[in-house]
């Protein structure tokens, strides 16, 4: 007989309750007896299908709330799927949660006989094997002490022992090893390995990458409950680490788009606009790389400040300025109280082809009174200038004028 697992079209959802107060379970909410709850379905897995055959080492990858834990719960048996279907051939042991399979208050002997016990072995057969399982979790001394004194590198020795001991037909392992030190984790691939080459299966979930390069001939990718690569750990790896990195750059692109936070003071006066103007037009958020382009900034000063200026700088989405300049340092002179209407004309346009923002900041001799930031994409319509995008000339103002307001 040999081993394998068929998933087909296997969904799992969840229903969460809403109220004031967040989401909790449905259970939850109907005991706390608030009105108003408005249920909510998350679906952990959605429409996974795949199959593992005999020998097969198989690791699974995906971002925090992906479905891998719902996953290994499904094929452990411990939970069942909304819909789909499982089919799997041969005995499975599961290590979820070191938790759930050591006894706190026994000891680490103490708990090889008990998991032994549990699972169907004669006290004669656990007699055989208690030594070879010691052996293997290095624990020493500790062997004979309760296990709620041990390390949680020491907790996960033994647990591994424990579970690979039994010598499963499917063993199903969730982020166990990763608390183990550089050594034990090389000891406990190469027993994986053992498992695996005695035709069975074995699966690990893991956020430690290089384990499941070194411990998996192939790997699964989860994201939002789907099964979106499926390949050699080290293309899946690879792929995924590229995704993290680019969900990663999009979060610093919407924060770098909010701008730095400035302590405001609207008593004293408030920027009300920032526009780019482009070709005689007020352009959105694409600007031409080599075109002419004219800053627009409109504001008011209610208070009597002294020292009152205009401050502009350029930022380029790796946080490197690449222009600030005061606006008094070109000739101009805001008024005192009342409406102002800036135009600031660069020549020739200064930018490579990236992501930028432009902030604007009204200011007195005390600090910023207002501040203003504008995102904007600068493209290079011919494609000539590839590349890491440069500041090409140091920047030259060609106008800086107060309209009449
Ligand atoms: N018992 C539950 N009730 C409600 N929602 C749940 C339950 N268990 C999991 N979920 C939700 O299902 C989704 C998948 O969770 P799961 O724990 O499987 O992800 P995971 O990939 O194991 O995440 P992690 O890497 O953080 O352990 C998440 O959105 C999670 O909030």
């Amino acid at each position: 007989m040999s081993a394998f697992i068929r998933i087909s079209h296997l969904s799992k959802v969840f229903a969460l309750a809403e109220h004031g107060g967040g989401p909790v379970s449905l259970m939850g909410a109907l005991r706390s007896g608030k009105r108003e709850v408005v249920q909510r379905e998350v679906r952990a897995l959605d429409d996974v299908s795949f199959e593992i055959r005999e020998g097969e080492r198989v690791g699974i990858i995906g971002r925090n709330g992906a479905g891998k834990t719902t996953l290994l719960s499904i094929l452990a048996g411990i939970s069942d799927p909304t819909s789909g279907t499982i089919e799997a051939e041969g005995d499975i042991h599961a290590i979820l949660t070191i938790g759930t399979v050591l006894r706190e208050d026994a000891t680490g002997r103490e708990n090889i006989y008990i998991d032994g016990l549990f699972h169907g072995k004669s006290r004669a057969e656990i007699d055989d094997s208690v030594q070879e399982i010691i052996d293997f979790t290095e624990l020493g001394e500790f062997i004979d002490r309760p296990v709620r004194t041990y390390s949680s590198g020491m907790k996960a020795k033994l647990a591994f022992a424990l579970g690979s001991a039994i010598k499963p037909d499917i063993l199903i392992i969730d982020e166990t090893l990763s608390v183990g030190d550089a050594f034990f984790a090389d000891k406990a691939s190469r027993r994986m390995r053992e498992i695996a080459d005695r035709g069975r299966i074995v699966i690990l979930v893991s956020h430690g990458l290089s384990s499941i390069v070194e411990m998996c001939d192939r790997c699964l990718w989860l994201d939002q409950g789907r099964l979106i690569m499926d390949g050699s750990p080290a293309e899946v790896t690879r792929a995924y680490q590229a995704s993290v990195q680019q969900a990663d750059e999009a979060e610093f692109k919407r924060k770098f788009e909010a701008g730095d936070p400035v302590v405001r003071r609207p008593d004293l006066g408030r920027l009300e606009h920032l526009g780019l103007i482009q070709r005689a037009e007020e352009i959105k958020a694409t600007a031409l790389a080599f075109e002419p382009l004219t800053f627009h900034l409109k504001g008011l000063v209610t208070g009597m400040s002294r020292s009152l200026d205009a401050h502009l700088r350029i930022v380029r989405v790796d946080g490197r300025t690449l222009w600030d300049d005061r606006l008094s340092s070109h000739g101009l002179v805001l008024p005192a109280c009342g409406s102002f209407d800036i135009e600031v004309a660069f020549d020739p346009f200064i930018l490579g082809a990236n992501l930028f923002r432009i902030d604007a900041q009204l200011l007195d001799e005390a600090g910023p009174i207002d501040q203003i930031s504008r995102a904007f994409e600068v493209i290079d319509e011919h494609g000539q200038h590839g590349g890491t995008p440069l500041l090409f000339y140091p920047p030259l103002i060609k106008t800086c004028s107060l309209k009449d307001v």
